[in-house]
């Protein structure tokens, strides 16, 4: 599914933060999100995947087609690995699993209570949850944090495939990944200071 963003606006916590943002991204292609801390990557991705709204612009792929990975691995403690896989597989209307516990190497700690979990495990899992949700455009917001190099190795795989199957992928990363992808600096569209009132004007 081709992803178009036109002339994105969006706030973090009432404060313009980007503006102006345009890309678009065909089937089958992955775009990694760059620029400094506090830029508004996080705020991006998170008006991409529709849980905030933009303060202007448009997103031409509803919510339905986005999967979000955020920082937090939002797993469910008292869950085993297979039963957080399965809960979320029915959550999204899909069957398998398999794949989810294969390419993230998860067969052996699928018995294990998630709150069991390293940190890097815990990160495995949260995005094998990517794989039973059946969404063709992937959101992700510093995926590889806590992962070791194999473990990167093995999320740089799972997306390859992803995009080969003709899915998309937005990724806000500080690293490279090991697929080709295109990158896309949101630094220059940092928002504009604006004036607060009328009187504030005055002074701008
Ligand atoms: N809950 C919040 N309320 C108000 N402002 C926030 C909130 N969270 C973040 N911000 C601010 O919004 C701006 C954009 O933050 P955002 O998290 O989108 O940046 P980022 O590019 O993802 O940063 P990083 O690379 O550090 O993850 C920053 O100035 C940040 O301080």
């Amino acid at each position: 599914m081709e992803l178009v963003v036109e002339n994105l606006a969006c706030a973090r916590g009432g404060v313009p933060v980007l503006e102006g943002v345009d890309f678009s991204l065909s089937a089958g292609r992955a775009l990694l999100l760059r620029g400094p801390n506090g830029i508004g990557k996080t705020t991006l991705l998170r008006t991409l995947a529709g849980l905030q709204p933009p303060l202007a612009g448009r997103v031409s792929a509803p919510p339905e087609a986005m999967a979000y990975a955020a920082h937090a691995d939002g797993l469910k403690a008292t869950l085993t690995v297979e039963e957080n896989l399965r809960f979320w597989a029915r959550i999204f209307g899909q069957r398998g699993i398999d794949r989810a516990l294969d390419e993230f190497n998860l067969r052996d700690l699928a018995p294990r209570q998630a709150q069991n979990l390293s940190a890097g495990q815990k990160r495995r899992l949260g995005l094998a949850r990517l794989l039973v949700t059946g969404r063709p455009i992937w959101v992700l917001d510093e995926p590889t944090v806590s992962l070791d190099t194999a473990s990167v190795a093995l999320f740089g795989q799972a997306v390859a495939r992803h995009l080969g199957a003709g899915g998309a992928a937005v990724i806000a990363t500080h690293i490279h990944l090991g697929f080709e992808a295109e990158e896309l600096d949101v630094t220059p569209f940092k928002a504009r200071p604006r004036a607060m009132d009328r009187f504030d004007e005055v002074f701008a």
